[in-house]
């Protein structure tokens, strides 16, 4: 058996443009200044959490733990009914289905609370697309800590050598590194870092490219 492990946020979807209305509904609803939408996306990737302190930060100058907590549950709320924006990158459907003919088990391990998570892929029809599916909150720690990588890879049945992990962020490349998997780096999503600077194995532009990349994996 083999498998493809797939972050979530900026490498098969793009949500900014929903994350951004959830962080701005938060901050309209509190009478707080707005953040823009480059803004919000350098604020993805770390967990709902973290970027709720980098938007406090951003409109507020500081972090107050009990604000924090506040915005927090503001931000949940909306974030788990943000899809109506969201949208699958091209090609993104085609590969997974190719990649699953062609025996491939796919898992997701994405920083996205598993509320939103299990939402979005609700609303993109793929509730069972994913064999193991791992959100920001599974597990006491999140990316780049490499633990929800290796529950994913351990939920699959398989070993680090039997997977690819996918992803477009500073995190995913991290947590790929610190758990020594193997990383595919799509290079069109939320990164802010040139890709030569990332550790990754591969990286693509194009979901019509990955499959190539993949032809060696270890079954
Ligand atoms: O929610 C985030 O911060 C990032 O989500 P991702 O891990 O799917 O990119
Ligand atoms: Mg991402």
């Amino acid at each position: 058996m083999k498998a493809v492990i797939f972050d979530l946020d900026g490498t098969l979807i793009d949500s900014a443009p929903d994350i951004h209305a959830a962080a701005n509904a938060v901050l309209q609803g509190e009478g707080l200044p707005l953040v823009t939408f480059a803004q919000s996306r350098s604020f993805v990737g770390r967990g709902a959490r973290v970027f709720v302190e980098r938007m406090e930060h951003a409109v507020t100058g500081g972090n107050d733990p009990a604000r924090t907590d506040h915005l927090h549950k503001r931000f949940l709320h909306f974030y788990e009914r943000a899809h109506e924006n969201t949208r699958i990158y091209p090609g993104v459907v085609d590969v997974l289905e190719g990649l699953r003919a062609s025996g491939f088990a796919l898992g997701l391990c994405t920083n996205k609370p598993l509320g939103p998570t299990r939402a979005v892929l609700a609303h993109l029809g793929w509730e069972k697309l994913f064999a193991v599916v791992i959100g920001g909150d599974s597990l006491p720690v999140a990316k780049p800590d490499p633990a929800p990588l290796m529950a994913v890879v351990t939920g699959l049945g398989l070993t680090l050598s039997q997977i690819t992990y996918i992803g477009d962020s500073e995190t995913d490349s991290e947590t790929a590194a610190r758990a020594g998997a193997r990383f595919g780096l799509f290079t069109e999503g939320y990164r802010q870092t040139a890709p030569e600077d990332m550790y990754h194995q591969f990286r693509f532009d194009d979901y019509r490219a990955l499959p190539d990349h993949l032809k060696d994996q270890a079954a």
